[in-house]
């Protein structure tokens, strides 16, 4: 029978199915950040039980970590909240005391969001499964993989046994097909899904996301997809394996060697859906159609196209929506059936797992290069996803763009995605922000967030307003 992705992916891990459904899993690549982490590590020492296999994981530090002022101490001293220090050095010990595949503690050059960290040590493979204490891991996905993120009691279930034990999803496919506009990008695309099917659109399905549109992509694109289908409601999306996804693998640290290579790579062809492989549920979108994006309200469905107007909740039939958008426009201080374009910015965030990576740091600073930022920005961030990434944009010059146009240039981590750290909005301040989540208070108490590309941050940057970036191309 034509088999989907995620059955492929599925099957190849189940180590016992039960009859009502629930199966034990078998788990291969375990990530561990410092906040999810510190309590199942506990747990395993209270039981007095060793890791199952700890060359499974692969650790770093993120959420906490500061994005400057890095210098003023040694290690870790130089983080001044006291908390965020405690976090960095328990997983800094737990992993000493239990060991781990790989550690990129911080201040490592290769230190940075798990997200990022993971697919640029080879450390995320196609095939694999792939769990972290963190629902942004369906950005693994982009490999081929079946990635989802975990609670705290199961990064300890998964410590101990190497299983996880878990249902099988419904499966849906959702296809893009056709070439992209001008300007219009990975962002766009998810953020175009999302206003479609809802934030509970995806909620009980693996996702794999397919058609012309998607195959196009880099592999950076690919994993800014994945990395919200999250945000869409499914905990795994996906992407086929072919040319792309090998290219990027190929020569990464933990990336199969010589013969294993060639194994690996026959292994990974098959994983696509078969022709005729049946979904629960299928999702088209005609990619022509799709304008860069911007979210007006506090949930990413909340978004429309920055050619359009913010919309008017005495048009929605439904109260409970109805009620939901008059409250968020109350919170984003934003007028019903006015244009999105036009309304200024506070700041400016470039970062997070969904758009840190190199190509985003690329086409970001191709719209900055040569401007300045508008003088009524308070604060432009580019945070680079991981120190790798940084020293990467560095050697091409991308630092002394932003910096030149007024920039602020910092180290790696989350920042202003969640501000766990230092880097936050004041009350009522709105962002341009690259991250992925906008709900109330997400960047810092009484925040605004609008959800938008690289390209898009970059050129409200500019403008100190948001714009239609293709008018600045
Ligand atoms: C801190 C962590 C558990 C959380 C998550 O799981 O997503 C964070 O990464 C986020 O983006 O809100
Ligand atoms: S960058 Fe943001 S979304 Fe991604 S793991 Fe960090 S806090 Fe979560």
């Amino acid at each position: 029978m034509a088999k989907t992705l995620y059955d492929k992916l599925w099957e190849n891990h189940v180590v016992r199915q039960e009859e009502d459904g629930t199966a034990l899993i078998y788990i291969d690549r375990h990530l561990v950040h410092e906040v999810t982490s510190p309590q199942a590590f506990e747990g395993l020492k209270l039981a007095n039980r060793k890791a199952w296999r700890i060359e499974s994981v692969v650790a770093t530090v993120d959420h906490n970590t500061p994005t400057e002022g890095w210098a003023k101490a040694e290690g870790t001293a130089c983080i001044d909240d006291e908390i965020a220090r405690l976090q960095v050095d328990t997983l800094d010990s737990n992993i000493r005391a239990n060991g781990a595949l790989a550690y990129f503690p911080f201040k490592d050059v290769r230190q940075g969001i798990v997200h990022v960290v993971g697919p640029e040590q080879g450390a995320t493979l196609p095939g694999m499964t792939v769990v972290c204490g963190d629902s942004h891991t369906s950005t693994h996905g982009a490999f081929a993989a079946l990635a989802f993120g975990i609670g705290t009691s199961e990064v300890e279930h998964v410590l101990a046994t190497q299983t996880l034990v878990s249902k099988k999803s419904k499966s849906m496919l959702i296809r893009v097909e056709g070439a992209l506009g001008k300007g219009v990008g990975a962002k766009d695309i998810v953020l175009a899904i999302i206003g479609k099917i809802g934030t509970a659109g995806g909620t009980g399905y693996a996702i794999e996301f397919a058609g012309s549109a998607i195959r196009g992509l880099s592999m950076e694109g690919r994993m800014t997809i994945c990395n919200m289908a999250i945000e869409a409601g499914a905990r795994a999306g996906m992407v086929a394996a072919d040319d792309t996804t090998i290219n990027y693998v190929h020569g990464r640290p933990f990336a199969p060697k010589g013969s294993d290579w060639d194994k690996a790579v026959a292994y990974w062809r098959t994983l696509h859906s078969d022709d005729g492989a049946q979904f629960d549920k299928v999702v088209e979108l005609d990619a022509r159609t799709i304008q860069p994006q911007v979210t007006w309200g506090t949930s990413p469905e909340m978004v429309i196209g920055i050619n359009e107007m913010i919309p008017d909740p005495a048009k929605e039939q439904d109260p409970v929506r109805r009620e939901g958008m008059e409250r968020a426009l109350a919170y984003m201080g934003l007028n019903p059936n006015t244009p999105i374009a036009g309304v200024p910015v506070d700041k400016i965030f470039i970062g997070s797992c969904t758009n840190s990576r190199i190509e985003d740091l690329r086409q970001a600073a191709a719209i900055v290069r040569g401007r300045s930022v508008a003088a009524n920005v308070k604060l432009a961030l580019v945070v680079p996803g991981s120190g790798l990434v940084k020293r990467q944009a560095e050697e091409e010059g991308l630092d002394k763009i932003f910096k030149a146009a007024g920039f602020e240039w910092r180290e790696p981590g989350c920042s202003m995605c969640l501000g766990m750290n230092a880097d936050r909005l004041s009350p009522g301040e709105r962002c341009a922000s690259t991250s992925n989540r906008n709900f109330e208070g997400r960047q810092g108490p009484s925040g605004r967030t609008h959800l938008v590309s690289p390209i898009m941050a970059a050129a409200a940057a500019i403008a100190g307003r948001f714009v239609d970036v293709r008018e600045v191309l």
